[in-house]
This record gives structure tokens, C-alpha cells and sequence, in this order.
């Protein structure tokens, strides 16, 4: 590994927009492949790899093939205790997992006993002291409307209740292009009331802007993506002058977006913009598995291209912790780790 490899790696660091699903890494895929031989699923259609590209949709595609090999409760406890302890081999100490609860009529899965194989997955490696703090997002798949948005939010309330802070949250993401977040809004305010935090994926595609502002009046506690709010990527500087007023964080999927397509080139990625602005930006991974990328990489990503030093790298890690949905204890003590690296990692 090189110097700068190195250093990315050592940072220590917070992930706020996981797919489950997506994050699989090979080998979890592999495991995965073995149990199911009849599906005829190979590892390399469920990646796409070093300098290939797909559009959107073929992306959602690959999702469709990990959810045929995901479907039983071990299989999430599978992927989740995976996932969990590959963040903590790349120093990610804080996780927030977000995935769409499914039920499988074939194996018994249900919605419920989805969400309890993640939370047990996350107590299980807290018991076996794996080093990271991770929390939960149930996410509401949009292509799914209306009432399965109500119910996922009901569940999500539920558990909110009853894990001990585990469940933090709502995650919106499926494909931009199917469904309107108009449907899914009474879901979105009942959450919001309840006390559940909102990080929605928006603008991920051009045609979301009216769907933007009226997600943005919610308003959500952080951004997924937002490729398309600023002028110059055909947005509007009050959809900007929102998110500025609010100070809503955005999650930015560097090698997601330029391998789905919806950002031309790494140096023409919207953290720019944003960042310029001294807006609050988080590096994340979005689907690390699907991507074949980890968040270390991502910081060199951004570091590389941006010409960022390693202080303002270290800085945007540190401040990613003020973006965290869990409470002002946990970002204390993570505050104070980041403290206790820092002289041995910043010469
Ligand atoms: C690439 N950009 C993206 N945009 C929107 N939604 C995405 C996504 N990447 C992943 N997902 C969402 O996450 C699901 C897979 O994980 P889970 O089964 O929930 O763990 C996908 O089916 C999709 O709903
Ligand atoms: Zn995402």
C-alpha cells in the first residue's frame, strides 16, 4: 500500500449511507453463491467493477439478483455481521446500515424478522467488541408506494421503541425514476413527529426537482445524493438557499455516481459545489459491494481529486460526526477518539 493508502485507511471515520445489499463484499458473495448453486448467479454480475460503468437502471438490476441470494434470516445475519465488521477492518467507527425490509413468502422471511436478523447481526458484534458504534435506518423503497411507506414507517416506530437507540431512522431510496415522493409524504411526516430522523435520497436523477421541493419542506435531516439541486446541474439557487438555511448535510457517493452514471467525470461530481459553499458534506460509499470500493478509498477519491490535504481530509471526518442521527453522548465519545488518533495519524 502506498503512503496515502495508508494514511486513508488509519483515518478514522464515520459512514452515514450503506445500502445493506449493496455493500456485500466478494467474499460474503461467494459464501452467498455456494448456498444457492441453482440460481446460476456468478460474482461478477452482482459488481461492477474497476473502470466500468452502468446506468441506473442496470444497477437496479444487480440489486434484484443480491435480493434472490439475500432472502432468509440467516442470510441477513449473513451480510450484516459481514458488512459490520469489514466497515471496522477500515476504521470506520461509527455506522449508520440502512436496507429495505422484504418478506420472502418461499422461506418465511418477514418484514419484522428482516429487521430483527439486522438487529441482532449489530448486538452480536457489539458483544464480540468489534470497534464501531452502528445504528440502524429502515428504508422505504418508493417504487412501493403509498400504504408499504405507512408500514415501514409503523415497523421502523416500533423497533425505534424497543432496540435501545439501535433504530435511528428512515432511509428513502429506490429507483428515482419510479414513483413520486407526493405519495410518500404522510409516511415521511408521521415519521418525522414520531421522532424518527429523515435521510432521503433526492435529486439522484434531473427530473426529481419538484419532487425536491416538496421533500425539502419536510425537511429532511439529511440528503442522499442531491446531485441535481444547484443551478448549474439544472436546479434552482432557492432549492440551495433551503438546504443552506436548514444546514442539511449531504451524503456524497463519489464512485457510485460516476459508475451509475449520473455524474459524468469524479472532477465534475457536485461535492464541489457543495463543499466550496462550506456546506456540511459526508464521504460515504452508498453500496460498496456493488461498487467494489470502501470508504477509505473514497477519502483518497475525494482527496485526490479535489486536491484536498490530508488536514482538510481529516477535518471533513471529523465534522461528519455533528451529522450522525444518534445523540449528543455518542457524538462526545466519538469526538473523543478522534481526539485521541489524531497526533499519531497528522504529523
Ligand atoms: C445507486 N443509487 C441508489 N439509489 C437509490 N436507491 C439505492 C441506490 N443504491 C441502493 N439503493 C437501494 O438499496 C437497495 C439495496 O439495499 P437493501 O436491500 O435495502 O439492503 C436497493 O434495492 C435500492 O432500493
Ligand atoms: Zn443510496
Amino acid at each position: 500500500m502506498d503512503d496515502d493508502s495508508v494514511f486513508y485507511k488509519k483515518l478514522p471515520k464515520v459512514e452515514l449511507h450503506a445500502h445493506l445489499n449493496g455493500s456485500v463484499s466478494a467474499q460474503t458473495m461467494e459464501k452467498l453463491i455456494q448456498r444457492k448453486p441453482h440460481l446460476d448467479i456468478e460474482r461478477n454480475m452482482t459488481a461492477i467493477g474497476k473502470d466500468q460503468r452502468r446506468t441506473l437502471d442496470e444497477c437496479f438490476e444487480v440489486f434484484k439478483l443480491i435480493h434472490k441470494l439475500v432472502d432468509t434470516e440467516e442470510d441477513i445475519h449473513t451480510v450484516a455481521t459481514d458488512v459490520i465488521k469489514e466497515f471496522a477492518v477500515d476504521n470506520v467507527k461509527y455506522l449508520e446500515l440502512r436496507s429495505t425490509p422484504r418478506e420472502e413468502k418461499g422461506t418465511g422471511l418477514t418484514k419484522k424478522s428482516y429487521v430483527e436478523a439486522v438487529i441482532k447481526a449489530i448486538q452480536q458484534c457489539k458483544y464480540d467488541e468489534v470497534d464501531i458504534d452502528v445504528r440502524f435506518l429502515v428504508a422505504i423503497d418508493r417504487r412501493n408506494g403509498t400504504e408499504v411507506a405507512m408500514e415501514t414507517v409503523k415497523l421502523a416506530e416500533e423497533f425505534m421503541l424497543s432496540s435501545g437507540g439501535l433504530v435511528l431512522g428512515i432511509d428513502l431510496s429506490g429507483d428515482p425514476k419510479v414513483g413520486h415522493g407526493r405519495c410518500l409524504l404522510p409516511a415521511l411526516e408521521r415519521a418525522r413527529n414520531c421522532g424518527l430522523k429523515l435521510s432521503l435520497h433526492m435529486s439522484e436523477v434531473s427530473s426529481q426537482l419538484e419532487e425536491s421541493e416538496l421533500l425539502l419542506n419536510l425537511p429532511p435531516d439529511r440528503i442522499g445524493h442531491g446531485t441535481f439541486l444547484h443551478p448549474e446541474m439544472g436546479g434552482s439557487q432557492p432549492l440551495v438557499d433551503q438546504v443552506v438555511k436548514h444546514n442539511i448535510p449531504l451524503e456524497i457517493c463519489l464512485t457510485s455516481n460516476v459508475k451509475g452514471k449520473t455524474v459524468p467525470s469524479y472532477s465534475q461530481h457536485h461535492f464541489r459545489y457543495w463543499y466550496q459553499l462550506g456546506h456540511p458534506c459526508v464521504i460515504c460509499t452508498d453500496d460498496k459491494g456493488v461498487f467494489c470500493t470502501d470508504l477509505s478509498q473514497e477519502y483518497q477519491l475525494a482527496a485526490s481529486t479535489f486536491s484536498l490535504s490530508r488536514d482538510a481530509m481529516w477535518e471533513l471526518s471529523e465534522r461528519a460526526v455533528d451529522c450522525i442521527f444518534a445523540g449528543e453522548a455518542v457524538k462526545q465519545q466519538l469526538k473523543q477518539k478522534w481526539t485521541e488518533i489524531k497526533p499519531g495519524l497528522l504529523k
